[in-house]
């Protein structure tokens, strides 16, 4: 007898676009589905894996759960995402829905890739690419890309050969996307969704079904079950880079350049105990205006408090919330993930970071 395959959703979307918070809702109601997560995160904390085992649902408990750190994975597909798969594929109990949640700054196009891959292809199939978009972000220009100085910076420099970096990627993840997703649209009026989603329409030539959410609340049928088949189409999803190779290689100027994350850095930062996180949380925005800091996450240990303190902050929107108690197996520290530009000034940033945290220790 034909084996189904299983059917597996990606869900990508610039960093801090709600992705994990999407995934939080449909585990809550995802109508008795068995769900397998695989879970990447930029940046080797493993915050998003954490939050999602805090969540305790029943059809995806911890050993459902596989976090892959170590790097992005589309860059890291071959060594860290095709063993994993096959790893579940191997399980006696298997899933009945595969969700794989990549790193903010991951082109999903490779991960798709390798949904053709010969032992994956036969035993599963991508159900569907859905793209989370953090509309506020679009609404205040985030991915907008300032023509005149990115042409000014080409006449200044032929090397270069791309748009800036976050909004190529934006592009790139919206590319490949069978739904998108208008998330955050809690923090826009009409007018303002109605322009995020122009501008989005705009910067994809295909054109996915789009829907709004706010707090990722977006219904588990309409998430899980798209049938699309996505690896069958990749040809159709090509990524600026991708693009670029084509046309190097078409002039025979190719020269074997990779895909790599240099434009992005992350680091981990340990601090001591923060006395008050509201104070923490207002000299930190000025801190993350200064810099330019992208992401910002992890948890703080506030003395005198059980339960530990989950912060989160995209771009200088920061939201706190206690959620679990710390047990007595791990040490209560202060610990965030850092994650911005390549070109800031790293010892600057580490030091005002660290600033803000031990003026209110
Ligand atoms: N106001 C508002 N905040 C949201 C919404 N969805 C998510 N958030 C908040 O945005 C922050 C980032 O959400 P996550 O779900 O962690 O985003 P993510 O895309 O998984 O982030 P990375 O994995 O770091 O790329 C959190 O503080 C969420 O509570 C929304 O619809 N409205």
């Amino acid at each position: 007898m034909l084996q189904q395959k299983i059917p597996a959703t990606v869900i990508t979307g610039f960093l801090g676009a709600g992705k994990t918070t999407i995934i939080r809702n449909m585990l809550m109601n995802a109508g008795g589905k068995k769900i397998a997560l695989i879970i990447n995160e930029f940046g080797d904390l493993g915050v998003d894996g954490d939050v999602l085992k805090g969540c305790g649902a029943d059809n995806c408990t911890e050993d459902d759960i596989i976090e892959l750190t170590n790097g992005c994975i589309c860059c890291t597909v071959a060594d860290d995402f095709v063993p994993t798969m096959l790893k579940l594929l191997e399980r006696d109990v298997k899933p009945d829905h595969i969700v794989i949640e990549t790193s903010g700054l991951a082109l999903p196009q490779p991960l798709v890739a390798a949904f053709n891959w010969p032992d994956i292809r036969t035993r599963v199939t991508v159900d569907g690419v859905v793209t989370v978009v953090d509309s506020a972000a679009v609404a205040a220009g985030r991915f907008a890309d300032d023509h005149d100085a990115v042409a000014a910076e080409r006449a200044e420099d032929d090397n270069l050969d791309h748009e800036s970096p976050i909004e190529e990627l934006f592009e790139d993840q919206l590319t490949c996307a069978d739904l998108i997703v208008l998330n955050k649209t809690d923090l826009l009026d009409a007018a303002g969704i109605a322009a995020v989603r122009a501008e989005v329409t705009g910067r994809t030539s295909r054109k996915p079904s789009m829907i709004e959410a706010k707090n990722g609340e977006v219904p588990s049928l309409v998430l899980l079950g798209i049938g699309a088949s996505t690896e069958d189409d990749i040809d159709n999803r090509k990524s600026h880079h991708e693009l670029e190779h084509e046309a190097l290689h078409a002039s025979g100027e190719d020269h074997g350049h990779h895909h790599d994350h240099d434009e992005f850095e992350s680091f981990v930062l340990k601090l001591g105990a923060i006395k008050d996180a509201s104070d923490f949380i207002d000299r930190l925005k000025p801190v993350i205006e200064k810099h330019d800091i992208l992401r910002l996450k992890g948890f703080i240990d506030v003395p005198g408090k059980p339960m530990r303190l989950v912060i989160q902050a995209v771009g200088t929107r920061i939201d706190t919330y206690f959620d679990r108690p710390w047990t007595s197996a791990e040490k209560r520290e202060t610990r965030l993930v850092v994650i911005g530009l390549h070109e800031w000034d790293f010892a600057s940033v580490v030091e005002d970071v660290q600033a803000a945290g031990s003026e209110t220790a």
